[in-house]
């Protein structure tokens, strides 16, 4: 892969040999300052705090560039982490990603199996290394229907909570055995659990929504501000149906694995252009 980020993700084609002139580390060097001046400045906006991604097109990233099996999900997972680094430069709050639908579970046995694989596998490195995850003050979350999983990806989920409860600067939220739909009928489950457990109650069944809310599996968190759906596909595909109200969408023409600097720099831009349209609608008389 081309090795310069900063002139990869500014879609810089170079020729090779001028590409050997430039030292590796230089370029880092380059790219990290004029990353940090870039978010600075952006910084002067209002800032979303939540971002949330649908991690779409690994599949396809891998056809493209004739990868074996499972390498597509690879370079995703990484591509993963080296935008966590941005985001958590872009003193984001909260990250959602959608790792894993329920409706996945579909998919041809032997695939599901490489998928689980690579999730317990990575989930594995990250409790074993938690040197990433401290220095970007990382605190990860599983959201969904965790028992659809099997108990090995389940015990190595919990073991990742665990290992990074105490991180208190970005938390990752990450979705798996996850669909929005599942999410609204566990929370109207357990709202009416709640209103069967109190008899005294003079509003008789009523669910609040404050109640439902609080039960659904992203009860707690913000709303996110951005969803980004890479591939350039523009469904939501039964993710956070609920929680989108009023997020901004943005639908790259890149793979997942593709993702890069810009495309953050550019849904915040967009974000903050509908902000400020928002603002003077909201003044006019
Ligand atoms: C621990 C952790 C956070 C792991 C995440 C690993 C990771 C990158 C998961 C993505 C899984 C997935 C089904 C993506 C969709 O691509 P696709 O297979 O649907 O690709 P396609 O759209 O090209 O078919």
């Amino acid at each position: 892969m081309f090795p310069y980020p900063f002139l990869r993700c500014m879609n810089f084609r170079m020729d090779k040999k001028l590409v050997q002139l430039l030292p590796i580390k230089l370029s880092n060097n380059i790219h990290g300052f004029l990353r940090k001046f870039l978010f600075k400045v952006l910084s002067f906006g209002p800032m979303p705090k939540h971002i949330a991604f649908i991690l779409d097109g690994n599949r396809r990233y891998g056809k493209k560039w004739n990868l074996t099996e499972g390498e597509g999900h690879e370079r995703g997972f990484c591509n993963l982490m080296t935008i966590l680094n941005y985001v958590h430069e872009m003193k984001f709050q909260y990250v959602t990603v959608y790792a894993f639908s329920i409706d996945n579970f579909r998919r041809k046995a032997d695939e599901v199996q490489l998928l689980m694989r690579l999730i317990k596998e990575k989930m594995d490195a990250l409790v074993e290394d938690t040197s990433m995850a401290d220095k970007l003050g990382i605190r990860i979350e599983f959201i969904g229907k965790l028992e659809l999983l099997d108990e090995s990806v389940r015990e190595a989920a919990k073991k990742l909570m665990k290992a990074t409860e105490k991180n208190d600067q970005l938390v990752l939220l990450v979705s798996i055995a996850y669909t929005s739909t599942d999410e609204i009928v566990h929370g109207v489950e357990r709202s009416c659990m709640e209103v069967r457990d109190e008899d005294d109650d003079d509003d008789g069944m009523m669910i609040k929504l404050v109640d439902l809310e609080k039960n659904m599996y992203f009860g707690g968190y913000p709303d996110p501000d951005i969803l980004v759906r890479t591939s350039g596909e523009t469904r939501l595909s039964n993710f956070l149906l609920w929680q989108t109200k009023g997020c901004l969408l943005y639908a790259p023409l890149c793979f997942w694995p593709e993702i890069s600097m810009r495309h953050l720099v550019w849904a915040v831009l967009k974000y903050q252009r509908r902000f400020f349209y928002l603002e003077r609608i909201k003044k006019q008389p």
